[in-house]
């Protein structure tokens, strides 16, 4: 018997809420920017490190797409995957399903092959260098409106039989799920999956608008489903995945403790829930962090944990075979333990 932090290292899992350009450490924001010429408002790692204290989503917005900034060129795009699927394979992980905001580097004149030849080339390479498989996932930015991710949409169609989906990122409050409702209908005409963020900061009312107008395969977050006893019922009853992130709801003060956090009610009430790091160079730790820092203050239990990486290859966005040979995965790691 290993103890359970050992445990969560070695377990295999999938991680399917990640932002790609969360995922760049003050580190490579230092080498982007020396190597692009590109001047940033800090003189120092450290520096950058202190200003990562937020009191909400908002605050974390603003200094994260100014971070992504230095991102400019596609050997910038590849060598931030490749970084990111290097922890991610030091953390157990097999297969990632990862977030890009794209209007957020079209907006700067950076064209959209750019930024999706460089992820996928990253991607390409982690499959074959680590055996870490990963599937690209659009998202669009709901502070900006309808047409702008109609325009993003276009841009993307050279690249979208190498997209899975489409998810929906930014400021959530005031801008709800029914602002996107066209152009989630025309992704899904289109054949790609939906995903969309609800409930980190907005109402339960805005997870039902997910539910209901977008029709999402898969919801990021969802916390605030849990003040609502009926929408929690039909979670559970339609078998939804929820990507939960701990260490991103307290930073962003989503939760003040992490012992508070929902994820044990979440589990009691049948929620298919999965542990997830969503921007982890800003947030303090990747996605074992994000295990053990949820496993000890709520005390979950090993079965607990192995429930939440069945249910992340549950739902990810893989056939039912290569599920299937996932959680074979997850037995021979319990067969072996
Ligand atoms: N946690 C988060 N919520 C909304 N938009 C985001 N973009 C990157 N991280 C995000
Ligand atoms: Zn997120």
């Amino acid at each position: 018997m290993t103890d359970l932090n050992a445990f969560i290292s070695g377990l295999p899992k999938a991680e399917l809420h990640l932002h790609i350009e969360g995922s760049l450490e003050p580190e490579q924001m230092f080498a982007f920017a020396k190597r692009n010429g590109v001047s940033i408002p800090f003189a120092s790692v450290e520096e950058v490190r202190a200003a990562y204290a937020f009191s909400n989503l908002q605050d974390f917005l603003d200094i994260y797409y100014a971070g992504a900034d230095v991102l400019r060129t596609e050997a910038d795009f590849h060598d931030l995957a490749f970084a990111y699927f290097q922890r991610a394979a030091a953390d157990s992980v097999r297969h990632a399903e990862i977030f890009f905001d794209p209007q957020t580097h079209t907006d700067r004149g950076i064209p959209f092959g750019v930024v999706a030849d460089g992820l996928l080339a990253g991607m390409a390479r982690a499959e074959a260098e680590l055996g870490v498989t990963s599937k690209l996932i659009l998202c669009f930015l709901r502070h900006l409106d309808e047409d702008a991710a109609f325009d993003t949409l276009k841009a993307a169609e050279p690249w979208l039989d190498r997209i899975v989906g489409v998810g929906l990122d930014s400021s959530e409050v005031g801008h709800p799920p029914s602002k996107f409702q066209r152009v989630f209908a025309r992704a899904r005409d289109m054949g790609l999956k939906l995903c969309a963020h609800a409930g980190e900061e907005g109402p339960p009312e805005y997870v039902r608008e997910a539910l209901d107008l977008l029709r999402i395969d898969r919801m990021d977050h969802g916390n605030r489903s849990m003040e609502d006893e009926a929408l929690i019922a039909r979670l559970a009853a339609e078998r939804m995945t929820l990507t939960v992130c701990p260490l991103s709801n307290l930073k962003l003060c989503v939760v003040t403790d992490l012992k508070d956090h929902p994820v044990p009610e979440m589990l009691r009430r049948g929620l298919h829930v999965t542990l997830n790091s969503d921007d982890p160079a800003y947030f303090g730790g990747y996605v074992n962090d994000n295990y053990r820092a949820l496993a000890e203050a709520v005390g979950l239990s090993r079965e607990d944990v192995v429930r939440v990486a069945r249910n992340s290859f549950e739902g990810a966005f893989l056939s039912d075979a290569e599920k299937a040979a996932r959680l074979a995965e997850i037995d021979a790691y319990l067969a072996r333990v």
